[in-house]
């Protein structure tokens, strides 16, 4: 059967330790590769994908731009910019793939805004963790420096936060969808998309999170099924411990249960969790998919990775 999918792309599909361009095309033609396993099966595909670590990068490369001539962008701008590089890579990797697999399909990049409420409360708290690592020392030299915050983030390190308010509406998601009914290939909402005020669209200072801004992608072109790619074959309960347990197939209200049982980590595997539950609390003849890049060679043969359906 053909699905509609939206299918977000975790950091690890783009980027390892080597942060160059040429480092991040070599890891996105790898995935284009594993995603023909889904173009295959003549399923409808929108990507969208993160952005945390390059548009840390850039705003750290704006430090440089001191001068009139040479001014620093602000970070609407900077998420523009890495939806356009990230944009261009995974588009160039997936038009290689599909000449060599003789797959007939083109492939479209929207540079995406996504309206956000100027009242959310994340502008006063902020939480979405960009840019490199640092020591716990380090950051806090920088935050003696400056007035900007840096947090520990899931025992990895500590970053740059940056406000992360929620997604109300993605422009374009019709045109997103009339090429999807056309069989287009599209990219859109990379990075999150870039946060706009209405009724203004002025752009603000902010990095949507991917996933829930997937989740509002997913909803708008009525997709059948929503697929996040992360580090991990299995959302796990007891993560990280000798009890570890991988989920399977589960319902929305066990997982929420795990949810509220506080097993999975805030900036981490929470998004994901609350974004798919949203999916299925608006579809809930719909399907979700949290599994890695790897696990997507055997889809459509076998189930993989947490998949969460309605009770
Ligand atoms: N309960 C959990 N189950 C599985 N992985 C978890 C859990 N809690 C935290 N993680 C970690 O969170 C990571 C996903 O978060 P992150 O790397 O921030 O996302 P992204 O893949 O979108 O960049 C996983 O790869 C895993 O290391
Ligand atoms: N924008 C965003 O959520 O990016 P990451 O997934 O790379 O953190």
């Amino acid at each position: 059967m053909s699905n509609k999918i939206v299918l977000a792309l975790g950091g690890n599909a783009i980027l390892s330790d080597d942060a160059s361009a040429e480092a991040q095309q070599k890891a996105l033609q790898t995935t284009a590769k594993y995603m023909v396993n889904l173009i295959e099966g003549g399923h409808k595909l929108t990507i969208s994908h993160g952005n945390g670590p390059q548009v840390g990068n850039l705003l750290l490369q704006q430090q440089a731009a001191d001068s009139e001539k040479n001014p620093a962008m602000p970070l609407d701008s900077c998420v523009a910019m890495t939806q356009g590089s990230i944009g261009y890579w995974l588009e160039n990797a997936l038009v290689r793939e599909l000449k060599a697999t003789g797959i007939e399909k083109e492939v479209a990049t929207l540079v995406t805004e996504v309206v956000v409420d100027q009242n959310d409360p994340a502008f006063k708290n902020p939480t979405k963790p960009i840019g490199p690592f640092l020591t716990e020392d380090q950051a806090k030299e920088e935050m003696a420096k400056s007035e900007v915050t840096f947090k520990e983030d899931a025992g990895r390190g500590w970053r740059k936060v940056v406000a992360s308010p929620k997604p109300i509406d993605i422009i374009g998601h019709k045109t997103i969808n009339t090429l999807l009914d056309n069989d287009i290939i599209t990219i859109s909402a990379g990075g999150g998309g870039i946060p706009v005020v209405a009724p203004s669209m002025t752009g603000v200072e902010a990095v949507i999170d991917k996933d829930f801004a997937s989740e509002k992608l997913a909803e708008l072109v009525e997709a059948d099924l929503f697929i996040i790619l992360t580090g991990v074959d299995n959302v796990a309960i007891n993560y990280g411990t000798a009890d570890e347990q991988k989920l399977e197939t589960i319902t929305v209200s066990e997982l929420k249960e795990y949810k509220e049982a506080g097993h999975f980590a805030a900036g981490s595997m929470l998004p994901k969790v609350e974004a798919v539950l949203t999916f299925l609390e608006n579809k809930p003849k719909g399907k979700a998919i949290i599994t890695s890049l790897e696990c997507l060679a055997d889809f459509g043969k076998k189930e993989v990775g947490t998949v969460i359906v309605a009770d």
